[in-house]
């Protein structure tokens, strides 16, 4: 399991790439035929990624995790972003193609994910985070989200950001989590930007082509850095720093946030004038 530990605002500022890139980016998430984990200590979220091959793939803990089973106090969300595939979960399948996802709560033991071809596998994106009480296990696809549409087409913005687990689609203890597809011809996400000191927020850019880009925004908003960001690489964003992104082509990203509320709208907005 790959461990990050927390930085602060004080610290970052003096990062080389390097130094950003170690602590904040996670590079290699999709291994054909394995579960790759990252435990932040952003909120303890662990972030992971499972390309199951011919055989299924189970969730196990580790000593990180502190338990016997991974979801003995913590739950998931699993959203799809590969070929259709399956997730077993004691005994029950959801079968979920691309951008469906999966909310799993604390208490469930086996937890199994496989592929329908292997010439085409799933590819599944996790987040989980500490939880206190058991809440319904549901599948959630892309109708079934909140969609909100959002930027216009001069300040090159136009997207369409879908609300998986959310208060009002899936009952979580602390999780919230969507997804957000740029158009076509637009470029930027979340710009104008925010802070939300409240809560942390992994981001995962995928659905790139194997040249494109995002640059990621990061840092406080006085202080701003950047990260170049190639396809299924995913972010871990504090509370304190801004997220943002420029693509040099299309994107989409999975967006997740843990921490003292699940208010999707409780963000301190950063006025473009402030920006440096
Ligand atoms: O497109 C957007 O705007 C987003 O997806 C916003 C992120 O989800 C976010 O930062 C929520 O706090
Ligand atoms: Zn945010």
């Amino acid at each position: 399991m790959d461990i990050r530990q927390s930085c602060s605002p004080g610290e970052t500022r003096g990062f080389d790439t390097t130094q950003l890139r170690t602590n904040y980016l996670i590079e290699d998430l999709f291994r054909a035929g394995e579960v790759s984990m990252t435990y932040s200590h952003l909120d303890r979220t662990v972030v992971g990624g499972v390309v199951p091959q011919a055989k299924p793939l189970l969730l196990k803990s580790e000593k990180q995790i502190g338990s016997p089973g991974f979801l003995d106090r913590r739950e998931i969300g699993v959203v799809n972003i590969g070929g259709e595939g399956r997730v077993t979960a004691d005994g029950t399948d959801y079968d979920l193609a691309w951008t469906d996802a999966l909310y799993l709560p604390m208490g469930t033991a086996d937890v199994a994910f496989s592929s329908t071809d292997a010439a085409n596998p799933a590819r599944f994106y996790f987040v989980s985070t500490p939880a206190h009480a058991t809440h319904k296990a549901q599948k959630i696809t892309a109708d079934d989200a909140i969609l909100l549409d959002l930027g216009t087409q001069s300040d090159a913005n136009v997207r369409k950001l879908r609300q998986y687990i959310h208060p009002e689609v899936c009952a979580s203890c602390q999780l919230v989590m969507g997804v957000t597809l740029i158009e076509d011809g637009s470029v930027w996400n979340t710009m104008p930007c925010h802070t939300h000191d409240r809560r942390s927020e992994a981001y995962l850019y995928f659905d790139m082509q194997p040249k494109t880009r995002v640059i990621h925004l990061m840092g406080e908003p006085q202080e701003t850095r950047h990260l170049v960001v190639g396809n299924e690489q995913a972010i871990l964003s504090p509370g304190w720093s801004i997220h943002s992104g420029c693509g040099t082509g299309r994107y989409g990203f999975v967006w997740s946030m843990a921490g003292d509320n699940q208010d999707f709208t409780d963000m301190d907005f950063v006025d473009m004038g402030d920006l440096r």
